[in-house]
């Protein structure tokens, strides 16, 4: 258990975070006393095995999971109170998944503004917020189109955008690439930190991939698997902007391979 308990002001702050699912013997640790401290901004990865818990964590800083012990604020409130979600606390917080959960009936921007439109903002002004977000994540033209006729790429960037349309201040991303083909993957992480650094946003990412981990963040939280929990925090030393050929360099490869190590050793 790693605890990071310095910042004075922590746009997200993690303490004593425990989830259990079920009870008695079937019961399942998802996470085991997790402290973790976010400045604003930053960019961080949680990376561990399948089934260590990540989904869980994103989910409760999410609104969408209940904790069993300890909590989660964001920008100094509790997203939990008394075991209900406290709704100012999660405003600021979006959400994007693996599978981009587009609907078939809307176009492109019109699902991009779905968000807006739960908010109750006004046709014109979400329609105009949606076109401008489907610019920036390279949509533009695609906006009238149905999302049954976007690639994988094309549908993620659109959820991508929904997540962004709502200007949050925090991003969580559930393996959003993970189901694509390894170049446009690139193509997408790199637009993403473009994105994230222009949007100043705090992002969470969960991902399998470590080299992906090191490329991207600021910070990669080590997971352990079952009990869950955190194994290390570790610096990301790589100067902003990064490109592919960062990839390439023998400081970044001691890295992914001293991740890995660390990786290797938790589970064991
Ligand atoms: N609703 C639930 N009810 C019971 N057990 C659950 C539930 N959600 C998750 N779990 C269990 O909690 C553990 C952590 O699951 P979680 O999905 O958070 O892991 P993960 O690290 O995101 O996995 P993956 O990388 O495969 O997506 C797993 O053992 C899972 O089976």
């Amino acid at each position: 258990m790693t605890a990071e308990t310095v910042l004075a002001d922590p746009e997200i702050r993690i303490s004593g975070l425990t989830k259990i699912f079920g009870e008695g013997q079937g019961a399942v640790t998802a996470i085991s006393n997790a402290n973790l401290e976010m400045r604003q901004g930053e960019f961080i990865s949680l990376l561990g095995p399948s089934g260590c818990g990540k989904t869980t964590l994103l989910r409760i800083i999410a609104g969408l999971e209940v904790p069993t012990q300890g909590g989660v604020e964001v920008r100094g409130l509790p997203i939990w109170v008394g075991g209900k979600r406290d709704r100012a606390a999660t405003r600021p917080v979006s959400m994007m998944f693996q599978e981009a959960r587009l609907f078939p009936w809307l176009t492109v921007a019109e699902n991009v503004a779905l968000p807006l439109r739960i908010a109750r903002v006004g046709q014109a002004e979400r329609m105009a917020r949606a076109r401008d977000i489907c610019a920036t994540v390279g949509l533009k033209g695609f906006e009238d189109a149905s999302p049954t006729a976007l690639s994988g790429g094309m549908r993620q960037r659109a959820s991508l955008a929904r997540a962004l349309v709502t200007d949050p201040q925090v991003l969580l991303l559930d393996e959003p690439f993970g189901a694509l083909d390894a170049m446009t993957r690139d193509t997408l992480n790199l637009e993403l930190m473009d994105v994230c650094a222009r949007a100043k946003v705090t992002t969470i990412l969960v991902t399998h991939s470590i080299a992906e981990s090191a490329f991207l963040s600021d910070r990669v939280v080590v997971l352990a698997p079952r009990p869950a929990r955190i194994l290390d925090v570790v610096d990301i030393p790589f100067a902003r902007p990064r490109d592919l050929n960062l990839q390439r360099t023998a400081e970044f490869q001691d890295l992914v391979a001293s991740l890995r190590t660390q990786m290797t050793e938790g589970a064991e």
